[in-house]
């Protein structure tokens, strides 16, 4: 990094660069930058450094090794760089000039107060796809008879819907104008209380679905998946969830040579990998939380809209024992920003209480992202290992016959153990 006012860049350790193809350089020695989090962030933060760096010195015995950089955000950033410093641009800078960071959760005030520190990262950095891959570990308490069943990855879009922040509050000079407009100009009569309504707006466009549909059904080829499902709620909106899933069925058929299936809408075509059919199918988003319930094996890849990809996430996290154990990645196509689906946990904040597992298994997925698989491998066998010993933390102890409860800082101990 050229400058930089608070980040201390390693002495030692390298940049991870991008070729023109996407594909990643990275050097045996990479300097990773890292967001520690508010709230829970600052307890499992070091937890995640501690299990990476063990996992990493077992599969590479010294000849690898990360070289993290902290970079701030939330509410560390306002004591580092002043009380209103939230997101400093050169943490932004640092994200994407490193290429590959992973961060802690950080707090969104209900309400009035900053808007998501996660969500402008995202948009700042255009990290379009929010990746989530949910997948049941033996022996994690679950509330559903066959958590094995759910194996799924979501696709979230992750730059576009409500998300896109244009609202305005009820009864401010904004939201009157903005209300009068659709009413004068655009004939809009069904606003039922037109003098109080707070109101959003909420863009999705052809360009943002695209690209979010075209990584779904690459991650179906590449991994052999047999479904790709695009959730929406297109029969209410029309214009922006109809649009979607208009437009990526229409993108399946395109760019991907899917035929229709009885007529359609649904539609499938040979994976030109191993030569099996991938359907392409949708449903509808309230539906489609029932059936993720009753059926589960019947979806695999899923391509969504960024608030309902939100909710589908802690949903399908609870099915497999809760969002404990529920990593995520934030990419655009160059640049990857790995974070727990989890928040900032206020409750427990500071108590070295919560499961470090999600912000774990957010830096193995880093880790494979890089190319380090057999690292990704130590932390997903030592992972395995400790849930079954059933020395866990809280939020399986509580579900568990036998357990004995660790502590946040315990758990990674016994992965450590378990490497
Ligand atoms: N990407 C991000 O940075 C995100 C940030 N947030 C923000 O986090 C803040 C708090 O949000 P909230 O709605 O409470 O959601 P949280 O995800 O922070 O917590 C909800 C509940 O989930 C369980 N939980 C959360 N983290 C863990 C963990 N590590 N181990 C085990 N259980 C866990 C706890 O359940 P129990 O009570 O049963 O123990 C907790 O009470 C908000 O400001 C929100 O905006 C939210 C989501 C993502
Ligand atoms: O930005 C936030 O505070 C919440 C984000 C969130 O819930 C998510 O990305 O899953
Ligand atoms: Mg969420």
């Amino acid at each position: 990094m050229t400058r930089s006012e608070h980040i201390q860049v390693p002495a030692e350790g390298q940049k991870i660069t991008v070729n023109a193809d996407f594909s990643l350089n990275v050097p045996d020695q990479p300097i990773i930058p890292f967001i520690e989090g508010d709230g829970t962030g600052l307890d499992i933060t070091p937890v995640m450094i501690k299990v990476v760096d063990a996992a990493v010195a077992k599969a590479y015995g010294g000849q690898r090794k990360i070289h993290w950089m902290e970079v701030y955000a939330g509410e560390k950033s306002t004591r580092v760089y002043g009380p209103d410093v939230w997101l400093p641009e050169e943490t932004l800078a640092a994200l994407k000039e490193y290429v590959v960071s992973i961060k802690g959760p950080l707090t969104t005030p209900v309400g009035g107060g900053i808007r998501s520190l996660n969500v402008a990262l995202r948009q700042e950095l255009d990290l379009y796809v929010c990746l989530r891959p949910v997948q049941y570990f033996k022996g994690v308490p679950s509330p559903v008879k066959e958590p094995e069943k759910v194996n799924m990855v979501i696709f979230r879009e992750n730059s576009e819907d409500i998300y896109a922040g244009i609202e305005y509050e009820a009864k401010s000079d904004k939201a009157k104008k903005l209300i009068k407009f659709l009413i004068d100009e655009m004939g809009v009569s069904k606003i039922r209380f037109p003098e109080s309504s707070g109101i959003g707006i909420k863009p999705v466009s052809i360009e943002g679905t695209e690209r979010l549909v075209r990584k779904a059904i690459q991650y179906a080829i590449d991994n052999d998946k047999p479904n790709v499902t695009l959730v929406h709620k297109g029969n209410i909106m029309k214009y922006t969830e109809g649009g979607f899933r208009d437009w990526g069925y229409a993108l399946a058929q395109r760019e991907f040579g899917a035929e229709p299936i009885d007529g359609g809408p649904w539609c499938k075509f040979k994976n030109p990998k191993t030569g099996k059919d991938i359907v392409v199918k949708d449903a509808i988003a309230d539906a489609f939380l029932q059936q993720i319930l009753l059926r589960p094996a019947e979806y695999s890849v899923i391509a969504t809209l960024n608030l309902n990809g939100d909710y589908i996430s802690d949903a399908l996290a609870a099915q497999v024992g809760g969002i404990g154990i529920a990593p995520g990645a934030n990419m655009s196509d160059s640049v990857a920003c790995f974070e727990a689906t989890h928040g900032t946990a206020p409750k427990y904040a500071g108590k070295d209480y919560v499961n470090p597992g999600s912000e774990i298994l957010s830096a193995e997925m880093m880790l494979r992202h890089m190319g380090w698989a057999e690292a990704a491998d130590k932390i997903i066998d030592s992972m395995e290992a400790a849930i079954q010993s059933k020395k866990v933390t809280y939020d399986f102890a509580r579900l568990m016959d036998g357990a004995t409860q660790v502590s946040c800082s315990g758990f990674g101990q016994v992965m450590i153990d378990h490497m």
